[in-house]
């Protein structure tokens, strides 16, 4: 039976087809496309025709409605017996436990990264950092017990507001320079969006977390994280984690039947 597990985040189609052949698992990369792109839904359609037929599906969605109906209207089109789930947040589902008083307003994707790191790190203190096209930074402890999270800008759209309201600051280039202080003005933006990133990870584990914290990173802007937090904890770049956390749903509720 093929089962598709799909995260539709604010830039970017992630999704996978789990078949035998192909289980989803932490080593897995997921497809995916930008939803920005003209011809985005022509390009999933087409992936998605040559795909094996679909018997049940598992969304997690955070962006506008009209791309998860555009993406309805296709798993319907292609798959029509398909049986269609979508995550919602909720204060404990099995071994996580939410700190957010209303479990409904945490984003579905950030949602399933934590469940995902469950099924991967349960028995450790861990941040979730999920570099998207926002940075989220979760703390949950060993056994499950969730802290509470940040939400920042992306190191992309902090380069953009910054561009988009000044004269001069320009929206691309630069290095990121750790072992001396930025002495241009390319330099100084790439750098100050990577270490605002960077410095609000260490800050969460620095002020909220036991001394003891590994961190399991996704997202597109995860490499540049992982490279410069990795010097203080242990890291691991899991590009499917969101997937992951759909499969934990999924296989929860296999089990009931
Ligand atoms: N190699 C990469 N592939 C895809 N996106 C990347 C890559 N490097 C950086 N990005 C950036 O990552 C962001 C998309 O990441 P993603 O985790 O898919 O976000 P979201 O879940 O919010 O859609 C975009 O801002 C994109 O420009
Ligand atoms: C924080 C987010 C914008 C991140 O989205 P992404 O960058 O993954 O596209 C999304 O998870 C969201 O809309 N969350 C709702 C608010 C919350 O989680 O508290």
């Amino acid at each position: 039976m093929t089962i598709l597990f799909i995260d539709i985040g604010n830039t970017r189609i992630k999704w996978h087809f789990e078949t035998e052949a192909q289980p989803l698992t932490a080593n897995t990369t997921p497809s995916a496309l930008s939803h920005h792109d003209t011809h985005w839904l022509d390009e999933l359609q087409n992936a998605w025709a040559k795909a094996p037929f679909a018997k049940s599906c598992y969304i997690s969605n955070v962006a506008h409605i009209n791309v998860l109906q555009q993406i309805d209207d296709v798993i319907h089109r292609l798959f029509p017996s398909c049986v269609t789930h979508r995550l919602t947040a909720q204060k404990q589902r099995h071994t996580l436990q939410l700190a957010y008083e209303h479990p409904a307003q945490m984003g579905a994707d950030r949602y399933a990264q934590l469940l995902g790191a469950q099924s991967l790190a349960a028995d450790k203190n861990h941040l979730v950092i999920s570099a998207g096209t926002a940075t989220t930074i979760d703390g949950v402890l060993t056994g499950g017990q969730h802290i509470g999270g940040l939400i920042l800008p992306s190191v992309d759209l902090m380069r953009k507001s910054l561009h988009e309201y000044t004269a001069k600051l320009p929206l691309e280039g630069g290095q990121i320079t750790l072992e001396r202080a930025p002495s241009n003005t390319t330099d100084a933006l790439a750098t100050a969006a990577h270490l605002a990133s960077v410095g609000a990870a260490h800050e969460f584990a620095a002020r909220y977390m036991p001394d003891d914290c590994d961190i399991i990173l996704c997202g597109g802007h995860s490499d540049d994280l992982a490279r410069d937090l990795s010097r203080t904890h242990s890291v691991q770049i899991i590009p499917s984690l969101c997937l992951l956390g759909l499969k934990t749903v999924q296989l929860s509720e296999q089990d009931k039947l």
